[in-house]
């Protein structure tokens, strides 16, 4: 579905991305990890066209999309979300569900008002089916730049679901949202995937990560250095080096990364 041919992206001097060939089958959800600073973002950044790659090609559903603008390639089925989110100020929570579903417009409900009607009844069970899913439905009616960090993380996922992505890039979508919510969106997002949506998921919670993804590809100074199922994550000396250090300058201590790995 999605192929990346030696995707490399420079920024002045600094080599962020290199020679990175990253494969996602249709219908699978694919962890993406690395340390910090690993080029996770930027790597998201070039799938959905919000930055150009330096160098390299990007293959989605048998079309070149490098280099196509982010509403063109939104309008491929490429829907994210971002670490930060940035929501209108005018909006409620509701109505940015609402303008997310796909609604009927202009000659179709002049020609066929019974069924338009009908279908914006459901858009709108479908928004406050998925607020109620994200525990979002005390806050449907307020501003929704004015709800906490962690629920506009939650919302802007809704609204990427809602949207009709076919594949969907998520930028750690457990940060700030509590263990439980978290838990919930495992089954969330395995069930978008029953619906044939297809999943690439930056995250650095290594006990979702266990629990959500079919494979794991791991970044470390931009440059692939792993693609394995998660629970061989921990068996990769250069993923484990990645992140705690070469063996003799390691600390002693297990890490809370193996801890949760081994969850
Ligand atoms: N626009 C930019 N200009 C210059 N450097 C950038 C730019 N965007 C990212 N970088 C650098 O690229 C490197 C990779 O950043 P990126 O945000 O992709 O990492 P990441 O793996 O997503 O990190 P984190 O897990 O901390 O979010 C970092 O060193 C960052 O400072």
């Amino acid at each position: 579905m999605l192929k990346t041919e030696a995707i490399a992206k420079h920024f002045g001097g600094l080599e962020v991305l290199s020679d990175v060939n990253l494969s996602v089958g249709a219908g699978e959800i694919v962890g993406l990890l690395g340390p910090n600073g690993s080029g996770k973002t930027t790597l998201l950044n070039i799938l959905s066209g919000f930055l150009r790659p330096s160098g390299g090609r990007i293959h989605y559903g048998g079309r070149d999309i490098g280099g196509m603008a982010p509403e063109a390639i939104a309008r491929l089925g490429i829907r994210r979300t971002f670490q930060l989110p940035r929501m209108p100020e005018k909006m409620s929570c509701a109505e940015l569900l609402l303008t997310a579903v796909e609604q009927p417009a202009g000659a179709r409900l002049l020609a066929w008002p019974g069924r338009a009607r009908a279908e914006a009844r459901d858009a709108r069970k479908r928004a406050f089916e998925m607020l109620e899913h994200l525990e979002l439905t005390r806050v449907a009616h307020q501003p929704a730049s004015g709800i906490s960090g962690g629920q506009q993380k939650l919302l802007a996922l809704g609204a990427a679901i809602l949207g009709g992505a076919r594949l969907l890039l998520l930028d750690e979508p457990t940060a700030g949202v509590n263990p439980t919510l978290r838990l919930r969106l495992v089954e969330t997002l395995q069930d978008i995937r029953r619906q044939g949506v297809t999943l690439v998921v930056v995250e650095h919670d290594m006990g979702f990560i266990g629990r959500l993804c079919d494979r794991c590809v791991v970044l470390d100074r931009g440059v692939l250095i792993a693609d394995c199922k998660p629970e061989h994550l921990m068996e990769n000396e250069r993923v484990v080096e990645a992140y705690l250090g070469k063996r003799e300058t390691r600390p002693k201590a297990p890490d809370a990364l193996l801890r949760t790995a081994e969850a």
